[in-house]
């Protein structure tokens, strides 16, 4: 049963338990570039506590740095490692997990924060932003050369989707069963700022149709991003605690790596999704309806 939080001794409590604290971005901080009300105040306050803050995204549309820009804007103060991204936990896995040999390439349906994030791991990509493949032209397999060097296909979340550019995927797919097929991550929807979207998982939805055949996915819930953040951090996993807005993500991801688990109301997972007959197994440790809830801290 999750704790609810309301009383000011609820969110001390917190407080004196946790050290290391993860934050989910979107549907917990901002959504799209409309910041929750009282996440900086919040932030600020955890900082002046010693709290190790971190942000940990499945948002693969930006690379950390890209990600730092917007924090900047936003007024967030972050480090740029202090961000986890999808897009870099995703290059991360191809260079250290995959060891993709560097006479391969990686077919990307995605945006600049993957592409970013290749070439930072020096990993060679075909597709993406690509004129190319950004392209509403009818797609035919006749007018098409298929690179023999493509050994992977990353699918992100990406919003200039197209025919050509899941034509190809699929072919890369199908021709060599050796072809890994990657997704930074499945979130079904995206929490914009003015309601939701589809996300990266129905963006790959389509390849997993057609070919029957299910990713790889890389970011929250599996454990990818928390061996990134171990690489570099040390945290105690008693006494951390994960933030997050969706239940199956988030949450789940949390509870995968023995965190701690509050769940906030500001993004996907509303109250019916928590309680009530259709309520889902995923039971966060904690429920808050905002994270700027903890404002009643600051004296
Ligand atoms: O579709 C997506 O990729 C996700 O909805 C989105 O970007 C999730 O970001 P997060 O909530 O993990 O910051
Ligand atoms: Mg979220």
């Amino acid at each position: 049963m999750a704790a609810r939080l309301s009383l000011k001794q609820d969110y001390e409590g917190l407080l004196d338990k946790y050290d290391t604290w993860l934050f989910d971005c979107d549907g917990v901080l901002w959504e799209g570039d409309r910041l929750v009300d009282g996440a900086i105040e919040v932030l600020d306050l955890l900082r002046s506590r010693n709290k190790s803050v971190m942000f940990v995204t499945n948002n693969a549309t930006k690379s950390r740095k890209s990600y730092k820009t917007k924090f900047d804007k936003l007024g967030v103060q972050a480090h740029v490692d202090e961000i986890y991204g999808s897009a870099f936990a995703s290059a991360v896995y191809i260079s250290s997990v995959v060891k993709l040999p560097k006479d391969k390439r990686v077919y990307v349906i995605g945006m600049t924060g993957i592409e970013e994030e290749l070439r930072e791991e020096g990993i060679s990509y075909l597709g993406g932003t690509d004129p190319a493949d950004n392209t509403l032209e009818p797609f035919t397999l006749a007018n098409w050369t298929p690179d023999p060097a493509v050994g992977a296909v990353l699918c992100g979340l990406d919003t200039s989707i197209n025919y050509t550019k899941l034509s190809k995927a699929f072919q890369y797919l199908l021709r060599d069963p050796a072809c890994l097929f990657l997704a930074t991550n499945e979130d079904s929807t995206y929490p914009s700022a003015e309601g939701l979207l589809p996300g990266a998982g129905s963006i790959g939805a389509p390849l997993r149709f057609a070919l029957g055949r299910d990713p790889i996915s890389i970011g929250k819930p599996a454990g990818t991003m928390l061996e990134c953040i171990k690489a570099k951090h040390d945290f105690d996993p008693k006494r951390t605690i994960m933030i997050g807005d969706r239940l199956n993500t988030d949450i789940q991801f949390g509870k995968n790596g023995s965190l701690a688990t509050l769940l906030v109301l500001t993004g996907i997972t509303k109250e019916s999704d928590i309680t009530g007959p259709n309520a889902s197994p995923t039971v966060p440790d904690y429920v808050t309806k905002s994270i700027g809830d903890l404002r009643v801290l600051i004296s």
